[in-house]
């Protein structure tokens, strides 16, 4: 539904953001995961029509149309929900107020229909019984599904929202991301995260990316599969982690009741005392992520 070749962006300083980004991005819930800095908020913002490429394409396939991204901004437009990373409110206005402002901006000129929308949003996202109160006094799950509101204004085809569950408390988040879930099932959404789990839990398609360049992208369940065997799990005393650091490729390091427990990727058993471990998408995250570090360097 939306593909992505070649994107380039170099900022004025020099910093490289999108590298060559090539993507198949179909419908459904894709997740955009990557460390902070690796370039994903430009990725979005180039996507949303709000910054240029340099270089590449972007298409959208939509109801039997195909759009430029990268220049037909206006067609983008009208068929894109956006969440940025920074979502501001306007603090002293209810949520119903402001719903109803930003649906007028989207075109929603009728007013029978702009109310049925507004208030079959407000009660999709669950901010029914709260309408009436300020966004000021709401809370970050609360403000960040009033963000999603805003962005299914319009009935958009692509649903863009960009780190969206980071502050988030455990049982915000999983509201946030079953909502997000049922838009899913209806048009593209994706997501962007450095928090694997978002990934993990909801998204059947999904990318690694770092340092402007995909390193990987397709199921996540693939990607799981390709590392089995190769992980392997070990209690070691803190003083001994830096060893085993420069000793072995750690994949991540945890606390279980106060003591490390390292994951280490290997073809073969690093050595005695370690035990063969089902890889996750965080084993496959890491082990991405370091290869391309060692790589780069
Ligand atoms: N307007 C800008 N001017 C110069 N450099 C920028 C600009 N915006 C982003 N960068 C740099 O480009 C790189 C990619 O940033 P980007 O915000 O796209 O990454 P990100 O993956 O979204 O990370 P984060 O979660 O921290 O926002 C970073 O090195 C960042 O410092």
């Amino acid at each position: 539904m939306l593909t992505i070749r070649d994107l380039t962006k170099t900022y004025a300083n020099g910093v490289r953001a999108l590298d060559g980004i090539c993507l198949d991005i179909p419908r459904g819930m894709f997740g955009l995961l990557g460390p902070n800095g690796a370039g994903k908020s430009s990725l979005m913002r180039t996507l949303a029509t709000l910054q240029e490429a340099d270089g590449g394409s972007a298409v959208l396939e939509t109801d039997g149309r195909r759009i430029d991204v990268l220049r037909e901004k206006d067609a983008v437009r009208r068929l894109l929900g956006y969440l940025p990373q920074d979502f501001g409110v306007y603090p002293k206005v209810s949520a119903l107020d402001l719903l109803d402002h930003f649906a007028v901006l989207k075109g929603l000129g009728e007013r029978k229909q702009r109310r049925e929308v507004v208030e079959g949003l407000l009660h999709q996202v669950n901010l029914w019984n709260v309408r009436k109160q300020k966004l000021g006094g709401f809370s970050g799950g609360m403000r960040q599904r009033f963000g999603i509101a805003q962005a299914l204004l319009g009935d958009p085809r692509l649903v863009i929202v960009d780190e969206p569950t980071a502050g988030l408390d455990p049982e915000e988040r999983n509201r946030f991301l079953n909502l997000l879930a049922e838009i899913g099932e209806n048009v593209a959404v994706i997501l962007s995260t450095h928090i694997v789990e978002d990934v993990t839990d909801l998204c059947p398609t999904m990318a690694i990316v770092d340092k402007g360049k995909v390193l990987l992208s397709g199921e996540p369940n693939a990607a799981i599969a390709a590392l089995t065997g190769q992980v392997w799990r070990r209690q070691v005393p803190k003083s001994e982690l830096d060893s085993y650091e420069t000793r072995f490729t750690v994949l991540s390091t945890r606390l279980v009741g106060g003591q490390p427990v390292i994951h280490v990727f290997s073809a073969d058993a690093p050595e005695e005392g370690f035990e063969p471990v089902a890889p996750d998408l965080e084993d496959v995250y890491f082990q991405r992520l370091r290869k391309h570090s060692r790589v780069a360097a």
